[in-house]
């Protein structure tokens, strides 16, 4: 096994500050896409709904939240831990996204700190604590029941700019056409 590379923020990365055409403060981040398995309004996804929010370094953040429902178990009565990762994997896209995009997840890292009802509510924060070059260093908080009640899960990750054509090469071209993406755009990205 190859070990990762740190997390941690490198001492030359610099504050990464929202993008003029992002969200203001206190705004909704619209659902990116209609089919997003964590902000789309679907049957079987997660449905978290992200704000942005204020930050004391003027870094760019999120607050989002997330209800726990019946068909998101794990142990029993308890959220399926995979699934707080994925709502971090969410959360910290979308505030990455407020600096630059497009962005991929390249390291995720999450830690359980307590256990997660369902029937209750998670409050995300996620902030990008750093940028340095096409890297974006960014961390997270779940709260259980209101935005600054128990922490349960806290979350690092390292997201990485990517360009479009990582999306041509790599989606299926049905879903790019979809999107109205022309076929031939599509062809000579892989070609
Ligand atoms: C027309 C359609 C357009 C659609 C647009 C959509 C907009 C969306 C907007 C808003 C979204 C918000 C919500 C999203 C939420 C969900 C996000 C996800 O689920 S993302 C899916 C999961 N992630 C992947 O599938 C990545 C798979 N991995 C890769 O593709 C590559 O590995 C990639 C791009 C991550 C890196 O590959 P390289 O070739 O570009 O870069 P290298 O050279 O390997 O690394 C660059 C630097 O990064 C470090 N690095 C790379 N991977 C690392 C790792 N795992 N851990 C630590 N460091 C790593 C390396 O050590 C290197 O560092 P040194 O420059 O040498 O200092």
């Amino acid at each position: 096994m190859v070990a990762s590379p740190s997390l941690e923020l490198p001492a030359e990365a610099t504050v990464a500050e929202r993008h003029e055409k992002a969200p203001a403060v206190g705004e909704r981040i619209p659902v990116h896409s209609a089919v997003c398995f964590g902000c789309a309004d679907l049957p079987h996804g997660l449905r978290l709904e992200s704000w942005v929010t204020d930050d004391e370094a003027g870094a760019a953040a999120i607050s989002s939240r997330m209800v726990l429902r019946e068909e998101q178990q794990g142990a029993p009565g308890l959220l399926h831990g995979g699934l707080l990762t994925a709502a971090f994997d969410e959360v910290l896209g979308s505030v990455v996204a407020l600096v630059t995009r497009p962005c991929v997840t390249a390291r995720l890292e999450t830690d359980f700190r307590a256990p997660m009802p369902i029937g209750s509510t998670l409050w995300l924060r996620g902030r990008v604590d750093g940028r340095l070059g096409r890297k974006l260093y960014v961390s997270g908080r779940a709260h259980l029941d209101a935005p600054d009640g128990p922490v349960v899960g806290t979350a690092s990750a390292l997201f990485l700019k990517v360009e479009m054509d990582h999306f041509l090469r790599n989606s299926r071209p049905e879903d790019l056409e979809a999107l109205g993406v022309p076929a031939e755009r599509i062809r000579a990205a892989r070609a």
